[in-house]
């Protein structure tokens, strides 16, 4: 009898064994193609090293526009679509949140924005919003020119490392618009403090003495005390702003920690994006002769409408900037300076007969699509003209789309006109490295930060 029921259990594991293989088969035949790579590292280093379009394109030869991979340990998929792009970041986005490296989480401050989902991610995220609308940011015209104009008369004769400058610049107007004028502040150890956390965002998260992320810690530290500082400050005086820090204060709900986190975050999301972007249309423009006089002409006639040399630009005048306005858009196609952004999905997904699985990483591809030829003929020419009509919907993603979309878009392209003006008014620049390579720091910039030779125009003509 004994011998009977070993053997009936026996048979019940083969079936059970043999309906789980087959489970597992079925589900893997509808995985997306591709190749995983390495064990545990997976495709990591490659995706990293090599040139992002020339990574995804050679899979997109062999497997088609959505493909499998492992990335940094996980499981993802690649997908380079807009209607992939779509359906992750707007019409299903509440199955894909949001995903980052550990190190960023922990530097940043997990409370920031980018890391939320669903309705905690929609209070942050409606909060933060009121303070870059329209209205607001016109209100910032003349302290953004002022900062550009400080930055720029620095350069008076100069070389310098282009994108260390302009990163300064971008530093120093989201911190301006997130946290105001704090007299009790020293900025120069503030910008210090800044770049010590940030040394740390690509490292291992290790946070034991004489590890670079250790020391990057120690330093978001420091900034939660400025910050707290702050926060005290307009408690005792009464002082209530719109500015980011005062905005988030009126929540009664938020906690120091909260707080600190959304602006150390906002800080951080404005200045290495918009810097790396003003590079490139320095870049461009220089490699691109008759566009910059047709650029200057826009500009030159702008200043001729003022009655002194010193009168400064208005929020009128930067709306008034069209082909100014289509370099912008045409830099932040061609350089793509977020090349992807990382979801998870929060269960299994089918997207055109493939499983996206629940756990699974998945990277909506800009740069990709920025660089399809069926969407942007001849997508390597830095062609502005191309922007005369507006690009179809979900094909021209720089800032995003959907429920994370980019809440500084309005701002960045503000400060690149103001930038833009300035620079093709006053200032004659040459490229030292005019025929670098490219650095991917993540963000891609010229080799060395572009570095470039200013000098003031001495006549209008110049
Ligand atoms: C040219 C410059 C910029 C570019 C290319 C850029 C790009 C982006 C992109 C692609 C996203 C979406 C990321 C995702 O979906 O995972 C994003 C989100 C965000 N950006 Fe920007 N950004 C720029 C400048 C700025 C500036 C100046 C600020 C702040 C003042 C800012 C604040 C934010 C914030 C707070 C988010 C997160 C929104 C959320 O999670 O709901 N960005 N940005």
């Amino acid at each position: 009898m004994a011998g009977v029921g070993i053997w009936f259990l026996g048979f019940v594991a083969v079936i059970y064994v043999y309906y789980r293989v087959q489970k597992h088969l079925a589900r893997s035949r509808r995985l997306p193609p591709g190749t995983m790579g390495w064990p545990i590292i997976g495709e990591t280093m490659k995706f990293y090293t090599q040139h992002p379009n020339l990574f995804f394109s050679s899979k997109q030869k062999r497997y088609g526009e959505i493909v499998k991979t492992r990335i940094l340990g996980y499981p993802a998929v690649m997908m380079a679509t807009p209607e992939a792009a779509k359906l992750v970041l707007v019409t299903q986005a509440h199955l894909f949140k949001p995903s980052y490296p550990v190190s960023k989480e922990k530097l940043i401050g997990r409370s920031a924005v980018f890391f939320q989902h669903g309705a905690h991610h929609q209070r942050i995220r409606h909060l933060l919003q009121a303070c870059f609308t329209p209205d607001v940011i016109r209100e910032s015209v003349g302290e953004i020119e002022s900062l550009a104009l400080r930055t720029m008369n620095s350069w008076e004769g100069r070389s310098i490392c282009t994108f260390a400058e302009l990163k300064k610049f971008s530093f120093e107007v989201g911190f301006m618009l997130s946290c105001g004028n704090d007299d009790h502040v020293d900025k120069d150890e503030l910008l210090q403090t800044y770049r010590t956390m940030e040394m740390g965002y690509n490292s291992m998260a290790i946070n034991i003495p004489g590890f670079k992320f250790n020391k990057s810690m120690t330093a978001r530290k420091r900034l939660h005390t400025i910050i707290a500082g702050m926060v005290e400050r307009r408690r005792d005086s009464g002082v209530m702003k719109s500015d980011v820090l005062g905005t988030l204060m009126k929540d009664p709900a938020l906690t120091l920690d909260q707080i600190a986190d959304n602006v150390i975050g906002v800080v951080f999301a404005a200045q290495d994006t918009t810097a790396s972007v003003m590079t490139w249309l320095v870049k461009y423009l220089s490699g691109s002769p008759s566009i910059l006089a047709d650029v200057k002409a826009e500009h030159d006639e702008i200043r001729a409408s003022k009655s002194s040399d010193d009168e400064g630009l208005t929020y009128a005048d930067c709306k008034n900037m069209p082909l100014t306005h289509r370099v912008i858009l045409e830099t932040l196609r061609n350089a793509t300076v977020l090349s992807f952004t990382f979801r998870e999905a929060t269960e299994d997904v089918e997207y055109n007969g493939y499983l996206i699985c629940k756990g699974w990483k998945v990277l909506p591809l800009f740069r990709n699509i920025h660089h399809n030829p069926d969407i942007f003929p001849d997508p390597y020419k830095f062609d502005p003209s191309r922007f005369e009509k507006a690009p179809k919907p979900n094909t021209f993603l720089p800032f995003g789309n959907g429920v994370h979309s980019c809440l500084g878009s309005e701002l960045a392209k503000l400060e690149m006109f103001i930038f833009v003006h300035h620079l093709v008014t006053k200032f004659r620049w040459d490229l030292l490295e005019p025929k670098a390579g490219i650095d991917y720091r993540p963000f891609p910039v010229p080799k060395e930060g572009m570095p470039m030779r200013v000098s003031q125009r001495r006549t209008k003509a110049e």
